[in-house]
């Protein structure tokens, strides 16, 4: 089969600028796609790379291989923007922009150079590639999904293949004097480095749409005020864990906590303060709770906890302790300490056959109106 690389060339062109277009029209009118963008720059570059290295024969030599290795520098630079975006965080800037500034200066200067020129823009390229991996490993921010890894994969094989090349190049194994050149091994390189560059193009954008995928999975299970589950996510844990309860034979425990004359702080203090303290509380909870126990805002002022293998003596001390807990954190509101206390109803133990999701809160209901009937800030069975 004869490759011809120059074909190559203007196929890869041509798929660069069509996947530029595509990412565009996803990336539009979409603030959450922000990182798109830069992509799509990317992939232009790379797209004007490809031309300019492809029409060597047609345009002055230093002009087209300055121009078209730089334009490849600011591909890569403009793809480390983007997972930096991606990630809602800041690039080094020596590590974005100093490959750009470097390549046109080294270029010019290696132009009679070939052998260390393929060595230079191999370091060069694969130097620029590690800074994008350490992003994409970077535990700060991470990044979750599959679209990671295809991310990850392919920018490793653009490495590989740049390394390679020059290698081969290096050693005399390669023999070819332009990147254009058709060479069966060249080609198969080329298509090495067209297929990683394609498929990180696809791998980022199905990285995008796993982050909105996850956020509007947020965005439906989430409190956002307090940032706890809210109640239909809280509600399905129960459930969960009452059909677990029933299958295993096992312990387990419900309490419904409320905070105490929240109206008064909200009047009192204003609204505002009000959204404050439900906060403190709930971070209060949440920091207080094992890893298996589970809490979500329910209502208003009103917390859902989920204890699994817990009865009712085990209810009544995280109970206690949580009233306790929340007792001795004020919430500090400008100059002011807002005293805040919460009452407590408990239900636990084994859940037999008859019991549901919906019958054990409105036990833990029950409780928790008679911990308010008799003083509030009390934990009541
Ligand atoms: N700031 C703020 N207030 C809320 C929110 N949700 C509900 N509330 C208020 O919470 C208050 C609940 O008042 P009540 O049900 O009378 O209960 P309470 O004043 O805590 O009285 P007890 O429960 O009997 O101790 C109401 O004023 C609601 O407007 C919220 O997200 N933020």
């Amino acid at each position: 089969m004869h490759l011809d690389v120059p074909t190559l060339f203007i196929l890869v062109t041509v798929v660069a600028l069509l996947m530029a277009l595509l990412v565009c029209v996803m990336a539009w009118g979409k603030p959450a796609s922000a990182a798109l963008w830069p992509w799509a720059l990317a992939l232009v570059a790379y797209a004007l790379s490809n031309v300019l290295f492809g029409l060597r024969a047609y345009l002055p030599w230093g002009f087209s291989m300055v121009g078209a290795n730089s334009s490849y520098a600011l591909a890569l630079a403009l793809m480390l923007t983007a997972v930096r975006r991606f990630q809602s965080a800041q690039a080094q800037r020596w590590q974005q922009w100093g490959p750009v500034l470097l390549a046109p200066l080294v270029f010019a200067l290696l132009y009679d150079h070939y052998l260390i020129r393929v060595v230079v823009a191999a370091l060069l390229f694969t130097t620029q590639i590690a800074f994008i991996l350490a992003a994409l490993l970077d535990s700060e921010h991470p990044i979750t999904g599959r679209g990671r890894m295809i991310v990850f994969c392919a920018f490793a094989l653009l490495a590989l293949t740049l390394l390679v090349r020059a290698l081969a190049i290096w050693r005399g194994w390669l023999d070819v004097s332009s990147p254009v050149e058709s060479n069966r091994w060249q080609a198969m390189l080329f298509i090495a480095a067209m297929g990683s560059v394609l498929s990180m193009a696809l791998g980022f954008v199905y990285m995008t749409m796993e982050k909105a995928e996850r956020q509007n999975f947020e965005l439906a299970m989430k409190d956002m005020l307090t940032g706890l589950s809210n109640r239909r996510a809280i509600s399905d844990v129960l459930q969960a864990e009452v059909a677990r309860a029933q299958r295993q034979g096992q312990l387990l425990a419900v309490l419904m906590l409320d905070i105490d004359h929240f109206k008064k702080i909200n009047d009192g203090y204003g609204h505002q303060a009000g959204d404050v303290v439900l906060r403190g509380v709930a971070q209060t909870l949440r920091s207080r709770l094992r890893a298996q126990d589970q809490i979500g805002r329910f209502g208003g002022e009103e917390f859902l906890l989920v204890l699994p293998d817990t009865g009712l003596e085990g209810a009544l001390i995280v109970g206690e302790a949580l009233r306790q807990a929340v007792e001795a954190t004020p919430t500090q509101w400008g100059a002011q300490r807002i005293p805040t206390t919460i009452s407590i109803g408990v239900r636990g133990g084994l859940v037999t056959g008859a019991e549901t999701a919906d019958t054990l809160v409105a036990a833990a209901d029950a409780a928790l109106y008679r911990a308010k009937h008799t003083g509030r800030n009390r934990c009541e069975h």
